[in-house]
């Protein structure tokens, strides 16, 4: 901390309150504030997504999503560009398995939350498809963009009203009246889908005993509390005994391996506020607490850059700093997530996803797994289990059914789901996000052609100029022996560049006054995700070292006994 900074550590969040920051504080704030002193509203909940391309709109009018292509014709329906392009086909096979794909998820909601525009209404009704009008809003401004489902389509075909609910992102109009949309959580990755981004829910999850979170213990094992508010938007009780979980982020429900994951690190947190009550009596609850979710944090930390996006991003996590040694922290570095990280490169991970998961010996296809919370209470082993041997899909322009047919479809209602690719590349449209062909352009890759990405793009889009970003790169070759080709590569390593070395509080810094030690750091750099399965699954004994590829011979099952674990009696005195 430098004393000539001092009027900076003042700030106005997005919301128009006074942020003064406390430059001797050993802790994060829960919503993001006074990381960087300098600029204490870097990162903070609530920021606008930074653009890195402008955005275009119809028109140009900064508000009215993109309709009309560059040869005039109208863009094709999102559902009929993921029906065309991205159908299940030909999967290409992975060596990963769906907890890298979890991880993603998991990571994802640390990060990024786009709030839709309040309203609860219908945005669909019959006469919109049959008369082929635009909703009224999309041109007004309003909530509603519904997407048109066509009349030969492979699964909604006999569904009478042929249209997907879908709801415009809220946004701000910034100073060239252009609509910006932006991010309820903070950019940070501080486990604010753990904790909570506001001080309120980090309180109502914590039970103020010895540090730990509040927790349901049932038949001896411990879950995660519950939300008494959700609706069967997210969560679905099916069987005597559900119900549903409460975390730091409200969507905690959507998929098993989701509440799976938070349900561990649940646990972890309070494990560590077990091991560290025995060695610091004189700590009061609130200092068990920090400590916990200071070393969670780190350990998140470690695992996003060492395990995880070292396999998204193969070579390129090298060129982009990620890889663990050398930290130096820039407090001139903006953290803040880039509207076309969240709306469309983040959102490759959607295409990892499988078609099935086997959860105790019982294959469950994909649309009947979502928002039910039945499986993690059931077993927890089993769903683990489910995660560490099944093979994720590659990520590429094939996606499984379940993701674009029957996303949180109702139990025994047939055809009341959605399709994501279809929201995905719809958001695209609401937000502004230019077309493939610019972002190629903008990175210093060449522009492509049906003939370089495939002529079945031409079966829907009248031009190459104007094919979604989300459709396009979806489709490039992987790129640095990675997961993602060049464009999503190039996007995702600049951003995760950005949260390294502009997070004050990262975990290898050893400057500042909430460092830990040279020790605790090496400590926390031996620790690997497979280790906090073991801690907190009962149940599983053994484990492949690497948690996020099936087990092979170069990544056999080990005793759980084995594997490096952080000394905390010895480091944390
Ligand atoms: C099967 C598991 C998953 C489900 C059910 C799911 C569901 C969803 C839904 C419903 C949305 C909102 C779409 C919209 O209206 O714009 C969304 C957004 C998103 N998803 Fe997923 N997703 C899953 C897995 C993943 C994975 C594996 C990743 C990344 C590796 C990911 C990254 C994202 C991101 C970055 C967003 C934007 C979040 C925001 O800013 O609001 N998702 N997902």
């Amino acid at each position: 901390y430098d004393e000539d900074h001092e009027e900076e550590r003042h700030g106005v969040d997005p919301s128009g309150r006074n942020v003064t920051c406390d430059p001797t504080s050993r802790y994060r704030s829960f919503d993001g504030s006074c990381n960087n002193l300098r600029h204490p509203t870097f990162g903070v909940a609530g920021s606008t997504f930074r653009r890195i391309l402008p955005p275009k709109y119809e028109n140009g009018d900064g508000r009215t999503p993109r309709l009309t292509g560059v040869t005039g014709a109208k863009l094709p329906s999102p559902r009929l560009v993921s029906v065309t392009v991205h159908g299940p086909g030909n999967d290409t096979a992975d060596d990963a398995n769906m907890m890298l794909t979890q991880w993603g998820q998991f990571l994802a909601h640390d990060l990024t939350r786009t709030l839709q525009a309040s309203f609860n209404g219908s945005c669909c009704s019959s006469d919109l498809v049959t008369s082929g009008v635009l909703h009224p809003d999309v041109v007004n401004g309003g909530p509603c963009f519904p997407i048109i489902v066509d009349r030969m389509d492979r699964h909604f075909d006999d569904v009478s009203t042929r249209c997907m609910e879908f709801q415009r992102s809220d946004h701000r109009t910034d100073l060239t009246n252009t609509r910006q949309q932006y991010n309820e959580a903070t950019s940070w990755i501080d486990a604010s889908h753990i904790y909570g981004h506001t001080e309120d829910r980090a309180r109502s999850l914590r039970s103020f005993n010895n540090g730990k979170l509040k927790v349901i213990t049932v038949n001896g094992e411990d879950f995660l509390p519950e939300n008494v508010e959700a609706t069967e938007k997210t969560c679905f009780k099916l069987q005597a005994g559900d119900y549903c979980f409460k975390a730091g982020d409200v969507r905690v429900n959507f998929y098993p391996g989701l509440s799976a994951l938070h349900t561990m690190f649940l646990r972890y947190h309070n494990k560590i506020c077990d091991r560290l009550k025995p060695i610091h009596g004189d700590w009061s609850d609130e200092i068990l607490y920090q400590e916990a979710r200071r070393l969670v944090i780190a350990v998140i930390q470690r695992i996003t850059y060492d395990e995880f996006m070292v396999q998204i991003l193969g070579q390129a996590a090298s060129k982009y700093g990620l890889l663990f040694g050398n930290y130096s922290y820039n407090s001139s570095i903006d953290p803040t997530l880039s509207n076309v990280f969240s709306t469309a490169a983040y959102r490759f991970g959607h295409s990892l996803v499988s078609d099935s998961l086997t959860i105790n010996g019982q294959v469950v296809e994909t649309g009947d797994v979502f928002t039910r919370p039945k499986f993690v209470l059931n077993s927890l082993k089993g769903v683990t289990e489910a995660f560490l041997r099944g093979r994720s899909h590659g990520a590429d322009r094939w996606f499984a059914k379940g993701m674009t047919d029957r996303m949180f479809e109702k139990p025994n209602k047939p055809k009341t789901g959605f399709d994501i690719v279809a929201r995905n590349i719809q958001r695209g449209r609401d937000h502004g996000i230019r077309p493939y062909n610019d972002w190629l352009e903008h990175f210093g890759f060449p522009r492509a052609t049906f003939e370089t990405i495939g002529q079945v793009y031409g079966r829907v889009y009248s031009s190459v100029d104007d094919v979604d970003l989300y459709g396009g790169a979806a489709g490039e070759t992987r790129a640095y022996q990675g997961r993602v080709g060049q464009l999503y590569s190039a996007i995702l390593g600049a951003q995760f560049r950005d949260l390294k070395f502009g997070d004050r509080f990262w975990f290898e810094n050893l400057d500042d006054v909430s460092s830990f030690t040279a020790d605790q750091v090496s400590q926390i750099a031996g620790l690997k995700l497979s280790r906090v399965i073991c801690d907190t699954v009962a149940g599983i004994t053994k484990i492949q070292l690497n948690a996020f590829q099936t087990v092979s011979p170069e990544n056999s099952l080990a005793d759980c006994s084995t594997l490096a674990d952080v000394d905390i009696e010895r480091f944390w005195v």
